[in-house]
């Protein structure tokens, strides 16, 4: 089967691999969607992600779905045939994580295109059959590989656990603050707020359900907050940009006994927080970790039309361009850049 390795930072190469079989308890599902990460892009520039370094040959993408083509032996919820989105992170199951349902932080998770875990820019992948997930009618693959990040914004809205009406603020307008501001919309958010450095994604999260936009190269959050909220602050913060500034600002331009969750991962190792303020306005202020029990949750909002994914893309092109994809991908007006690794 073809896949593509990334051998060094910037360079991808086409290779034959043999067509894995699936285990027992797996599925070996044909790939006809992968999105395209902002850390498959990071691992692209510059080969490692903190302390995950590439070392081998690495097969990127982590947000994908396919066709079931072979069935292990004791699968019996799957059949050859079905559209499945793939869940990247299969859990150990037997970690004190795992069997307290917080799979989420299993320490031992295999997780797509994370070293040296291979990815989904390959014609087949084999993986466990209980995170792969049948995607009805009227869910394309294309849509069924934003599951991961859709899943993402999911866990952080319910880590943020946004009341009717409520102010949240999304700070970054990327892929994530994107589905963040669809799944604060589905939550029953009432303003939503968006900063961002860059118009046209500001534009963009209007388009998807901002009430308001903060350009924050242009004012600063802390004075457009304390203008649109006569002071008061908002309820919710969902940090979704990783910038150092816009982390610091999240306890004070949330409201006495409000919530931060912050999703973003900054480049800095330590940032300043205001301590006092977590205390003096006794803030819930906490950390949204990828995601655990989202994909039929993902699934059901988008077969039941209460979210959209499909309005994140910018472009599909085909993995044999995977060069161009990554480098288009790093536009900075792109939110998301799609690959099709087969056709639908
Ligand atoms: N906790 C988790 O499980 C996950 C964390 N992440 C992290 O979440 C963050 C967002 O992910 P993506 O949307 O893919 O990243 P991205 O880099 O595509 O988007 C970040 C956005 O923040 C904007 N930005 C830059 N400076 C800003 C500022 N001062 N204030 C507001 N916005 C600003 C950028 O223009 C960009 O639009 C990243 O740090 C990423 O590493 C991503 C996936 C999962
Ligand atoms: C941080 C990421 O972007 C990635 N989705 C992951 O969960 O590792």
């Amino acid at each position: 089967m073809h896949v593509v390795e990334l051998t060094e930072p910037g360079i991808f190469e086409h290779r034959e691999r043999p067509r894995p079989a699936p285990g027992p308890n797996e599925v070996l599902v044909e790939i006809r969607h992968v999105g395209i990460c902002g850390s498959d892009v990071h691992y692209y520039e510059l080969g490692r992600i903190g302390d995950y370094v590439v070392t081998d040959p690495l097969v990127l993408g982590h947000e994908s779905a396919g066709v079931v083509a072979e069935v292990g032996r004791d699968v019996d919820h799957l059949d050859s045939g079905d559209r499945v989105a793939l869940e990247p992170g299969v859990p150990c199951g037997e970690c004190a994580q795992c069997r307290s349902g917080t799979y989420n932080l299993c320490p031992d998770v295999e997780f797509m295109a994370t070293p040296p875990d291979d990815g989904a820019f390959a014609e087949y992948v084999a993986w466990d059959a209980d995170f792969a997930y049948r995607l009805p009618d009227g869910v394309s693959t294309r849509s069924g590989a934003l599951c991961e990040p859709l899943s993402v914004a999911l866990h952080a809205t319910r880590r943020a656990a946004i009341d009717l009406g409520e102010t949240v603020l999304v700070t970054g307008a990327g892929p994530i603050g994107a589905m963040v501001v669809k799944t604060a919309r589905a939550a029953g958010a009432g303003d939503i707020l968006v900063s961002d450095v860059v118009p046209s994604k500001l534009d963009r999260a209007r388009e998807m359900g901002a009430t308001e936009t903060i350009n924050v190269s242009e004012r600063s959050l802390e004075a457009a907050i304390d203008d649109i909220t006569g002071g008061d602050g908002v309820d919710v913060v969902v940090e979704a940009s990783g910038a150092t500034p816009a982390i610091a600002a999240t306890t004070t331009v949330v409201r006495r006994g409000g919530t931060v969750v912050c999703i973003g991962l900054s480049g800095d190792d330590e940032i300043p927080i205001a301590t006092n303020e977590l205390v003096d306005k006794e803030l819930d202020f906490r950390g949204s970790f990828r995601f655990r029990n989202t994909y039929p949750d993902a699934i059901s909002l988008l077969e039941r039309g209460v979210i959209d994914v499909e309005d994140i893309i910018d472009f599909e092109m085909p993995m044999a361009d995977l060069t161009a994809a990554f480098e288009r991908a790093q536009e900075p007006d792109v939110v998301k850049g799609m690959v099709a690794v087969g056709s639908e």
